[in-house]
């Protein structure tokens, strides 16, 4: 017995001796096969696993994504599992180019009750798996790598009789050597190798599945890569068998093993959607697949709507996805932050000059991919909280509003807001900054309210203008008229005599709000005081006349307002 006190409580996982190792200087150009999971390990790790309709609508999602192999049960473990494949097959709701796959031990009596399952099946995946590691060996089965290796060949030739006397169906087999990444590589060799010839089927059109797990991810990446390159070199039959991952997150590093693996030459890839399955879950293939989209790499699956297929699965797996999961979180496409909002606006707006200057269509700060490409809209893109700049309050008013602001008044209304959201202490909604908008800029409370402004051309220089004004003051009604050389300006001299402050307009910024026949027109115009100060009003009317006078009052309530 060695002593407890003097043996380390961890060890550093011995590293694969590998000092040829490729994988590093690799690159992925096309996709892997893809199979999910999430009907088996994802559905065995749920507090609440599905019932049979459950299964039904998610494997329907799984098709319409585009896998082609689909882990549905484990259809000896339960009878819901059995039910469930039995509908499949009798309903036939399984798509002509979608295989089905059922796990099972190797043990004779589940093995045979995978392919009741199975019967009348058109085509299909039986995958079985036995763990290898020693851990497993000793401490779990006790059993040594004689009989694990008999166990497993007995259970490749029972799969090959069954799957023989179905000679209508296009049956392949899986095998799974648990925790591989746990196991003496030239034992899992070996028995793999025995299992390859024990199925003695395997053909390059038809491949022995060999999916090499990291059942618990006790290993960082580059190990599992290293493994992977080792194994694919020193298989006897690499040409008749798929290499297929299958990470888990123990370490939070699934995603990264997966990738390193595929550059070690792996064809395949099981995971789930989001993550789902033991503890910290298998890998997340919509990360994985939609990481070499986003590098170019057409994947097969389609997740153009992947707010809709977490809606889905949020609902039948009963999780929420994280807000800020890869891809799919609400925030990943939001930035809050006043220099990302700036950056990713200005980037927007110049994408058309990417394909010159970057070689590629989409390059903008902060966003490695189009969130369009997932069905996530622009709106969401900028959020507002007291970390926001000028830049994205305007973004938010234009996108939801179709209001400009002028830039000279952006960093009043930044201010405007970041006072409020300081105040409120959370992020503020696009409503709210309309409504500070509104409450500041277009309706401030103040002395002033407008009754009436008719202006019309001067009876004898047409090239005048004659305004009259009806205008309260402190709720006192008061008529005014007069000439300018516009309507603009015959109102200010019509109003002028009311107010306490002397005041000219210059020149003012119109634009329409809306399109077609419900178009509004908004003006900004900047009341420059006889002091010096500039002070900004908004104004907003059917008619852009009326739209830039109703800013000059607004002006001057602000001034003269509380
Ligand atoms: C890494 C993974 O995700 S593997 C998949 C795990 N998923 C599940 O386990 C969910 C479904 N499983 C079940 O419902 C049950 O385990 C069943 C129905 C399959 C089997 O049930 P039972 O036979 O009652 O129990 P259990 O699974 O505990 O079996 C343990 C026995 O099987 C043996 N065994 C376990 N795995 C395997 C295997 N892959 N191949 C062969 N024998 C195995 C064990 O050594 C043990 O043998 P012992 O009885 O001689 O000690
Ligand atoms: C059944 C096997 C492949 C598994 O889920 C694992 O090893 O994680
Ligand atoms: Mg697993």
């Amino acid at each position: 017995m060695k002593d407890e006190r003097t043996t380390p409580k961890y060890g550093i996982p011995e590293a694969i001796d590998l000092p040829d190792r490729m994988w590093p200087s690799q690159t992925v150009t096309a996709s892997p096969v893809w199979c999910s999971v999430d009907l088996r390990d994802g559905n065995q790790a749920l507090p609440d696993p599905m019932d049979p309709d459950q299964k039904l609508e998610y494997f329907e999602l799984l098709c319409r994504i585009g896998f082609k192999h689909i882990e549905i049960a484990f259809p000896s473990a339960s009878e819901a599992d059995f039910r469930f494949t039995r509908r499949l097959v009798e309903e036939d709701r399984i798509p002509d180019d979608v295989y089905i796959m059922g796990l099972t031990q190797c043990r004779p009596h589940l093995i045979d009750r995978t392919f009741e399952a199975f019967r009348g099946l058109k085509r299909g995946i039986v995958h079985a798996y036995i763990a290898a590691s020693e851990l497993h060996r000793q401490h779990v089965f006790g059993m040594d790598r004689a009989k694990t290796l008999e166990k497993a060949v007995e259970a490749a030739r029972q799969i090959r009789a069954r799957a023989e006397a179905m000679p209508e169906a296009d049956i392949r087999f899986q095998f799974s050597p648990e925790e591989f990444t746990d196991t003496d590589l030239e034992f899992t060799l070996d028995l793999c190798t025995q299992v390859y010839e024990a199925w003695g089927k395997a053909t390059p059109e038809k491949p022995l599945i060999l999916n090499l797990p990291a059942t618990v991810e006790r290993r960082p990446p580059n190990h599992y890569a290293d493994m992977i390159e080792w194994f694919a070199k020193n298989f006897p039959h690499r040409e008749s068998v798929s290499i297929s991952v299958h990470s888990h997150n123990d370490q939070g590093m699934a995603v990264a093993a997966t990738e390193l693996t595929l550059l070690a030459g792996a064809d395949r890839v099981e995971g789930t959607l989001f993550g789902h399955g033991e503890r910290t879950g298998n890998v997340d293939l919509v990360t994985v697949a939609n990481n070499l989209y986003a590098r170019g790499i057409e994947t097969g699956l389609d997740f153009s709507d992947i707010r809709g297929v977490a809606d889905v699965v949020e609902r039948l797996t009963g999780m929420p996805v994280y807000y800020r999961q890869p891809y799919a979180g609400e925030y990943v496409f939001t930035a809050f932050s006043g220099s990302h909002q700036d950056a990713i606006n200005k980037g927007v707006h110049r994408l058309g000059e990417a394909p010159d200057k970057f070689g590629m269509r989409w390059k903008v700060p902060y966003l490695h991919i189009d969130p369009e490409d997932l069905g996530r809209k622009f709106e969401r893109l900028i959020r507002i909280n007291s970390q926001s700049g000028k830049g994205g309050i305007a973004w938010v008013l234009e996108q939801d509003y179709d209001i400009e602001v002028p830039q000279d008044l952006r960093s009043e209304l930044r201010e405007i807001v970041q006072a409020y959201s300081d105040r409120m202490g959370r992020e503020v909604a696009s409503s709210e900054v309309y409504d500070l908008f509104r409450s500041e800029f277009l309706e401030p409370e103040g002395p002033y309210e407008l009754v009436g402004y008719w202006p019309r051309p001067d009876r004898e220089d047409p090239g005048y203008i004659h305004g009259e004004v009806r205008i309260k003051v402190h709720g006192e009604e008061k008529a005014g008229e007069a000439d300018g050389n516009g309507p603009v300006s015959a109102f200010v001299n019509a109003v002028r005599p009311f107010c306490s402050i002397g005041f000219s307009v210059d020149d003012y910024h119109e634009q329409a709000v809306g399109k077609g026949a419900d178009a509004t027109a908004m003006a900004f115009v900047p009341l420059k005081l006889d002091d010096g100060r500039i002070v900004y009003g908004a104004g907003s009317d059917s008619n852009i006349d009326q739209a830039a006078v109703r800013a000059i009052v607004a002006g001057l309530n602000r001034l003269e307002g509380s």
